[in-house]
């Protein structure tokens, strides 16, 4: 198994990793979001989607992307991992129509 680091916001078709192709992503986003990450995930085109978001507010804006290029909305899990706060752990997964 090999691990890589990259500011995904940032062009990532020239990294090594993406060579062999890929057809899933598991997007784990920081709070604020993946708002400049979305449009180089769907450029991949991958066939599937899991967004993994503890702000609903981000993962709504971002799913807006997906949604918009041809990606629907397959499950969708959410999950009290922080009790006493307002804060919530959502899971989501995307498939390309
Ligand atoms: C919710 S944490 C995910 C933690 C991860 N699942 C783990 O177990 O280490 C969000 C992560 O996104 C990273 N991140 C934020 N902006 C990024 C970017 N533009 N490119 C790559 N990683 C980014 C943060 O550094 C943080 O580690």
């Amino acid at each position: 198994m090999s691990f890589w680091q990259h500011n995904l916001e940032e062009n990532v078709s020239r990294q090594p990793w993406t060579a062999q192709g890929f057809n899933k992503v598991l997007l784990d986003s920081a709070r604020a979001g993946a708002a400049g990450v979305m449009a180089h995930i769907i450029r991949f085109a991958p066939q599937r989607v899991v967004y993994m978001s503890c702000n609903p507010m981000t993962l709504a804006r971002d799913s807006q992307a997906l949604l918009t290029s041809g990606y629907q909305l397959e499950r969708v899990t959410m999950l009290d991992m922080f009790p006493h706060t307002g804060h919530l752990e959502s899971m989501v997964l995307f498939s390309r129509k």
